[in-house]
């Protein structure tokens, strides 16, 4: 869906991505985390085709970002980390302006303003000014805003700042719900517990380069099989047998706890739950793992300081840099 390949960027005297490689999956939610400074609003500008590296490509699908920008921009919503809203503007006309500006035929434009308010919930407010909204709010409007035009891919820059928990939790079901809409999404954020709640994969940034960048579902294998942890009521020595003898594998008991790897969709995990049931385990607790991002992320950079960066520090920029828009 997205191919970013080998992306340089210099400001001046200062090399601000230097080598960047990866690919996102369509109708995903890859979580772009990184210390201050890693480069991550960089490369999501240069991503929007709002800053041209100095050397590489990014391509949405058979499009060259840097190449055809319009081609890319009919089919890419991007929200800046400071963005800005016509305060004077009703939330209707914000939208049906930036409809315009997307080039949304006239017969058309009413039902896609309509349409991203109902994404984002605002199908109330539509008379209401932008102004006169509360934060969250504004946020969701400046989201309505970037997919009006009903693009492939959004990319987010660090959209929950300054939001309070409340809010938080409302922008996260909107990001899943665009995602099961289809569409496919990349969200910078400094706040990783709620990363981990919608986010399907993790790239990780640090001095203009990528740590990581991997699945965040659980997936241990090919072919669907996961990682699931289960919690009894009260301890039982036959536990580890009993989770053998159902089929499940790479079985590690501790107490009245499990981790296993069983495979399957939602129904085999149905089926795998009845069947602890039937053994006769007083089950308390079974969900898919949670891969705690929150430790991963700080013993990875941790990791890679105690190396000494094994990766040599960012070179400063060779030649003259490349200009922000
Ligand atoms: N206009 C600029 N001129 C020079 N250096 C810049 C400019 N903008 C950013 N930088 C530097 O480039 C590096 C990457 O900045 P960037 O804003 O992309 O990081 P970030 O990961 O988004 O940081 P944060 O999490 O703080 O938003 C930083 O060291 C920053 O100081």
């Amino acid at each position: 869906m997205i191919r970013v390949e080998d992306l340089v960027f210099d400001y001046p005297g200062f090399r601000a991505l230097d080598g960047v490689t990866f690919a996102i999956e369509p109708h995903s939610i890859t979580a772009l985390v990184g210390p201050n400074g890693a480069g991550k609003t960089t490369l999501l500008n240069c991503m929007a085709g709002l800053a041209l590296p100095a050397h590489g490509h990014v391509y949405l699908d058979a499009i060259d970002v840097h190449r055809v920008p319009r081609q890319a921009h009919a089919r890419m919503g991007y929200l800046s980390d400071f963005f800005g809203l016509y305060a004077e503007l009703t939330v209707a006309r914000c939208l049906d302006y930036r409809a315009r500006a997307q080039a949304i035929p006239s017969a058309r434009r009413a039902a896609a303003v309509q349409r991203a308010a109902e994404r984002l919930g605002l199908s109330d407010r539509l008379k209401q000014r932008a102004g006169e909204l509360s934060r969250g709010l504004r946020q969701r409007l400046a989201i309505a805003q970037a997919i009006v035009h009903e693009p492939a891919v959004i990319l987010l820059d660090e959209p929950a700042s300054g939001l309070d928990p409340e809010a938080r939790f409302g922008l996260a079901a909107v990001l899943r719900g665009l995602k099961d809409e289809g569409m496919t999404l990349v969200v910078s954020s400094h706040i990783l517990a709620e990363l981990e709640d919608y986010s399907t994969h993790l790239l990780v940034m640090e001095q203009g380069r990528i740590l990581e960048h991997r699945a965040l579902d659980g997936t241990v294998a090919p072919g669907g099989a996961r990682r699931f942890e289960l919690t009894l009521a009260e301890p039982r020595s036959d536990l580890s047998a009993v989770l053998t003898s159902i089929g499940v594998g790479e079985v590690l008991v501790e107490g009245p706890m499990a981790r296993f790897v069983a495979t399957g969709d939602a129904a085999a995990q149905a089926a795998l739950l009845r069947r602890l049931i039937e053994a006769g385990l007083p089950v308390a607790s079974f969900a898919a793992a949670k891969s705690d991002l929150q430790d991963a992320y700080l013993t990875l950079l941790k990791d890679n300081r105690a190396r000494g960066h094994a990766l040599p520090p960012p070179a400063a920029a060779p030649t003259a840099p490349a200009a922000r828009p």
